[in-house]
C-alpha cells in the first residue's frame, strides 16, 4: 500500500483520518494548521499516491483550480452535495481534473462522530473502476465494511438528496407533526430522490441500499445530523443565518436544495419535498409548505 492522505480536517476528514490510520500511517492536511497526528502541508499530501478529499461541495471547484495538481494519484471523494450555482454533480466537477479510472466516491450511513469512536458501519465505494474499490478498501479498518458499486451518479444523488430530506424531516419534527407524518415524508422522499436520479441515469438499487435508504434513514431520524438540526431551527422560525452560525459546520442540504430546485425545473422532474425545503429556506412559512404538500 502506498502513502495515503486526507485533505480537509473538518469532522468527516478527521474521522476518516482516524479510520484510515488503523492499519497504516495516514496523513492529513487542511487550509489551517491543526494539532492532529501526522498533520502535513498540502504539498506533502499531494505527493501521496492515495488521497481522500473531504472539502465541502460548494468549495471544491475553486479548491481544485487553485490547489490541485494531478500526479496520477488515486482519489476518494468524501463530500456529499450538488454545486448550487451550476447544478453540477461532483463527478462532473472532478472530471476536469482527474480521469475516471483514478476516482471513487464514498457513500452510505456514516456520522463522523461514530466513525471516530471506531463504531461499526458499512460504506460503499462507487467508481467506474473496480480497481479503485479494491485498492482503497485495503486501507479500511476492520470496523468498516466496504461494498463496491459502479453507479457513481446514483450514489452521488442519493448522498446529496438525503441531506435535503433530512432538513425536511427536521422541520417535521420541529413542527410536532408526529411519527406518521415523518415516516410518510421519508418514504415519499425516497421515491422522490429515485425519480430525480432516474433522470440522470442512476440505478434504482442504489436508492434501496446503503447510499440511499441507509443514509436517508440515518440522517432524517437523528439530531446528530447537521441538516436535520437546520430543519429543527427552521420550524421554530429562526433565521437561516442564525441557524448556520450556531451550527458552525457545513450543512450541505442548504445549497443542494437550490441545485435540485434548479435541475428539477430544467429537466421537468416532480420533486415536491425538495422544492418546499428550498422555498422554506428562502423564507416560506413551513405551515404553508405543509398545506401545499398535503394538497398536491
Ligand atoms: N460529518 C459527517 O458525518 C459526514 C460528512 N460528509 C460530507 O463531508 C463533507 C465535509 O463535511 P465535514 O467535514 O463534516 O464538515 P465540517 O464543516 O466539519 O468541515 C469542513 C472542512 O472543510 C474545510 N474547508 C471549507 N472550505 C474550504 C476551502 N475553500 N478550502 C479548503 N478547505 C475548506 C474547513 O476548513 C473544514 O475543515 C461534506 O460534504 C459532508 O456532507 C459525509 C459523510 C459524513
Ligand atoms: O452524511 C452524513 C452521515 O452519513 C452526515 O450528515 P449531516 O451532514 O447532516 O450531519
Amino acid at each position: 500500500m502506498g502513502k495515503i492522505a486526507v485533505i480537509g480536517a473538518g469532522k468527516w476528514g478527521q474521522a476518516l483520518h482516524f479510520a484510515l490510520s488503523q492499519k497504516q500511517e495516514c496523513f492529513i492536511t487542511s487550509r489551517t494548521k491543526k494539532d492532529i497526528r501526522n498533520f502535513v502541508d498540502l504539498e506533502f499530501a499531494l505527493n501521496c499516491e492515495y488521497l481522500v478529499i473531504a472539502i465541502p461541495t460548494q468549495e471544491i471547484k475553486n479548491w481544485l483550480k487553485e490547489n490541485f495538481i494531478f500526479k496520477e494519484q488515486k482519489i476518494l471523494v468524501a463530500s456529499k452535495g450538488i454545486e448550487a450555482t451550476t447544478g453540477e454533480f461532483l463527478n462532473e466537477i472532478y472530471s476536469s481534473f482527474v480521469p475516471n479510472e483514478n476516482i471513487g466516491f464514498i457513500s452510505g450511513p456514516s456520522f463522523a462522530a461514530e466513525v471516530i469512536k471506531g463504531l461499526p458501519c458499512a460504506l460503499v465505494i462507487n467508481s467506474t473502476s473496480k480497481k479503485i474499490y479494491e485498492e482503497f478498501s485495503k486501507f479500511f479498518p476492520t470496523f468498516i465494511k466496504p461494498y463496491y458499486s459502479s453507479d457513481v451518479i446514483g450514489a452521488e444523488i442519493a448522498g446529496a438528496y438525503k441531506n435535503v430530506l433530512a432538513i425536511a424531516s427536521g422541520i417535521c419534527e420541529g413542527l410536532n407533526l408526529g411519527k406518521n407524518a415523518q415516516a410518510s415524508l421519508i418514504a415519499r422522499g425516497l421515491v422522490e430522490m429515485q425519480r430525480f436520479g432516474k433522470n440522470f441515469g442512476a440505478k434504482k438499487s442504489s436508492f434501496l441500499g446503503l447510499s440511499g435508504a441507509g443514509d436517508l434513514f440515518l440522517t432524517a431520524n437523528s439530531t446528530m445530523s447537521r441538516n436535520f438540526r437546520v430543519g429543527l431551527g427552521l420550524a421554530t422560525n429562526k433565521k437561516l443565518n442564525t441557524i448556520l452560525d450556531e451550527l458552525g459546520e457545513v450543512a450541505e442540504g442548504v445549497k443542494t436544495a437550490d441545485a435540485i430546485f434548479k435541475l428539477s425545473k430544467e429537466y421537468k422532474i416532480y420533486t415536491p419535498i425538495a422544492n418546499e425545503v428550498k422555498l422554506i429556506l428562502d423564507g416560506k412559512n413551513p405551515q404553508d409548505s405543509l398545506k401545499d404538500l398535503l394538497k398536491n
